[in-house]
């Protein structure tokens, strides 16, 4: 699809003379290659009008733009011109494409837009800016700012700022507190009288923080020339976008409208509260279920419990974070049960009851319990697909309603791209951000990139918070076989004065045949920042012999990932030798 040439020419027609330029366009990239031997003296000429342009060349000038076959051997190749070059990709004027089939029509076409994006969430933003960056004209739309999603409103920063990963960090920092209070008696404090929390003060300040961000991001998009266009974007067809019954044309459309919570359907849904409103509460809760074990339930959770609800987590399996590293996902919900958090598993939701006096009664496969102020689904999100257009131009999705994309984020029609969390891919914001620069590169800088998913960082703002990186355990077994296990699971220094049950959990997962670390675990305080930091080297391959030679920082429990030498275990694929934990081992040579 990509890297298909064709040749465009121009020609100027002065007074004295003709000059006639030759243009190669390759996608949406045109790059000056020369001007005819017989007129070539009066380049300089040429160039220099064109360069004091527009409006008098086009005044004074005629244009007259061709579409020729590609060879083309009585043009002189001329070594230059950077200023012809972005004139020549940033005036609408030149646009004499000939065009090819990456994603665009046979025919010279002119078009409002190089690029218009639906949706001003992360991977729209950033692929939306960087497209202007690299000189494409670009328009955005995105519907009215409100912290709650529905198919009216949105607003300019999309999930992650408005009702995301910042609002959630923002009260993951408020509930830490309380744990740290407790800390703190150990070390000598004490209050007059137990702390209190206000729960309106903490909501009003997060959203002011969040006008304050929706703001810069739409300055953001100014400040790159970006038109920004308020309302909801219909795709009409394969290059023409509707917004409030107004049309747009675009070479390129880019689909990044992310996605919404998703709960099942049963009875007394309607009662349920989903992450965006469990982020924008009247009041704080007394008692809440939450029915999930992914990502959002653990994190809501923790926030809950650090402000003092009581918290009830329903799992449908045995264990809460499929598809997290077996040790970690037993270790994290051990940690959190020792906060306080009641794990209900191998629960599955059948219907919520309003009860007579307001409170709600979750009913399961194995009983009902009742009490809650609040009860919360975390049960995952799906693509925000609906009355986009999507499929009466063709655009083919999968089962779960998420668009369906190439290596490069084009969709089933050449011109429609898509981004981010409708594509459900790896729904993380620096992966949409990814996604976003990687298309930027593959449609306006001609050098088509794929995004790179291997060794993808992520961590769960549970208390403790989870920072992981690479293969899980279970997955390194059934890639590669044979396999080193390196663990520590310790009391940190910390915990030590203030007495409280608290542990850390690392873990490597290393290739016995290469050494290579292959993954990277860890549940603790700090995790994520940690693993942040540790994620350059797992991506760069390094191996335990590097981690090894490396010095620790100390005292810090990041040191650990350095100075784990004893293996836990050892799995071979034809037998499993169990060796001692690191920590075990340290603590016998009394270390
Ligand atoms: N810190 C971060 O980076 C964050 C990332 N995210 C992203 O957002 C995505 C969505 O998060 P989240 O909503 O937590 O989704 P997840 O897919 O992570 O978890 C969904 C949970 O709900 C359970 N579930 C699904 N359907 C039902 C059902 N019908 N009844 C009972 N339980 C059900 C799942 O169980 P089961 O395992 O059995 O399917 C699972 O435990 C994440 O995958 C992640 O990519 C979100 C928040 C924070
Ligand atoms: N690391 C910081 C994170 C805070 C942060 O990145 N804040 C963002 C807003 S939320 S995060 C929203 C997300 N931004 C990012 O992810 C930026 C991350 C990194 N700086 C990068 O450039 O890659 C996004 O949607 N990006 C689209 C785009 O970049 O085009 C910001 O812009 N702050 C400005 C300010 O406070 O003044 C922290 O923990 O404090």
């Amino acid at each position: 699809m990509h890297g298909i040439h064709s040749i465009a020419f121009l020609a100027f027609e002065f007074p004295e003379t003709t000059l006639m330029l030759c243009f190669e366009t390759e996608k949406h990239k045109t790059i000056f290659r020369g001007a005819t031997r017989k007129q070539s003296e009066h380049r300089k000429k040429a160039m220099a009008t064109s360069l004091s342009f527009s409006p008098s060349l086009t005044l004074n000038t005629r244009f007259i733009a061709k579409t020729l076959p590609i060879s083309c051997p009585s043009f002189l190749p001329l070594p230059f011109s950077k200023t012809l070059l972005s004139l020549s990709t940033r005036r609408r004027t030149l646009t004499v494409r000939a065009e090819s089939p990456n994603g665009v029509d046979a025919v010279p076409h002119h078009y409002d837009f190089d690029l218009f994006t639906i949706g001003a969430g992360s991977g729209g933003v950033r692929a939306s800016r960087f497209a202007a960056n690299n000189g494409a004209s670009v328009a955005i739309c995105e519907l009215p700012f409100s912290t709650i999603s529905s198919d009216t409103t949105g607003g300019v920063g999309g999930t992650c700022v408005i009702r995301g990963c910042v609002p959630k960090k923002l009260l993951v920092y408020a509930s830490k507190y309380s744990h740290e209070f407790e800390e703190s008696n150990g070390f000598g404090w004490r209050y007059d009288s137990e702390p209190k929390h206000d729960w309106s003060s903490l909501i009003a300040n997060k959203n002011a923080e969040l006008q304050r961000l929706t703001g810069i991001y739409k300055n953001i998009l100014k400040n790159a020339g970006i038109k920004l266009i308020e309302g909801h974007g219909k795709i009409i067809d394969p290059h023409t976008v509707d917004v409030n019954g107004k049309l747009y044309s675009a070479k390129h459309i880019l689909v990044s409208v992310g996605g919404r919570p998703f709960i099942p359907d049963i009875p007394g849904k309607e009662h349920a509260i989903d992450s965006d409103a469990a982020l924008d509460l009247p009041s704080k809760p007394e008692k809440i279920a939450i029915v999930g074990g992914g990502y959002i339930a653990l994190e809501f959770a923790g926030i809950f419990n650090g402000l003092k609800s009581d918290v009830h987590v329903f799992i449908r399996q045995k264990k809460v974070l499929r598809g997290f590293d077996e040790e970690i996902r037993d270790f994290v919900a051990e940690q959190m049960s020792l906060r306080g958090i009641e794990f209900h598993t191998e629960e599955s939701p059948q219907a919520i009851v309003k009860s007579a006096d307001g409170s709600f009664s979750l009913k399961t496969n194995k009983g009902t319990v009742d009490g809650f102020s609040h009860i919360m689904f975390a049960t995952g999100r799906r693509a925000n697909t609906k009355n986009l257009g999507l499929e009466s131009v063709g655009v083919k999705m999968a089962k779960d309603g998420a668009i369906e994309v190439d290596e490069y984020s084009q969709t089933s029609v050449p011109s429609i791209w898509a981004v981010g969390d409708v594509t459900n891919r790896v729904n993380l914001t620096p992966v949409a951000l990814m996604e976003g620069m990687a298309l930027v590169k593959t449609v306006f800088q001609d050098k088509p990139t794929k995004p790179d998913y291997r060794a993808v960082p992520s961590a769960v703002f549970s208390q403790p918070p989870i920072g992981q990186v690479g293969l899980t355990e279970e997955q390194a077994v059934q890639q590669y076989g044979d396999i080193d296990i390196f663990t520590a699971n310790f009391r940190p220094l910390k915990a030590t004065l203030s007495g409280l049950p608290d542990r850390v959990f690392m873990k490597l997962v290393v290739c016995a045949k290469t050494n290579e670390v292959l993954g990277l675990h860890m549940c603790g305080e700090d995790a994520p920042e940690i693993v942040q930091g540790f994620a350059v080297a797992i991506k760069a391959g390094l191996t335990k012999a590097d981690f090894d030679a490396t010095v620790g920082v100390h005292p810090s429990a990041a040191e650990e990932f350095v100075t784990m030498r004893t293996p836990t275990r050892k799995i071979r694929q034809s037998q499993s030798s169990e060796g001692k934990s690191d920590s075990e081992v340290k603590a016998t040579a009394g270390v």
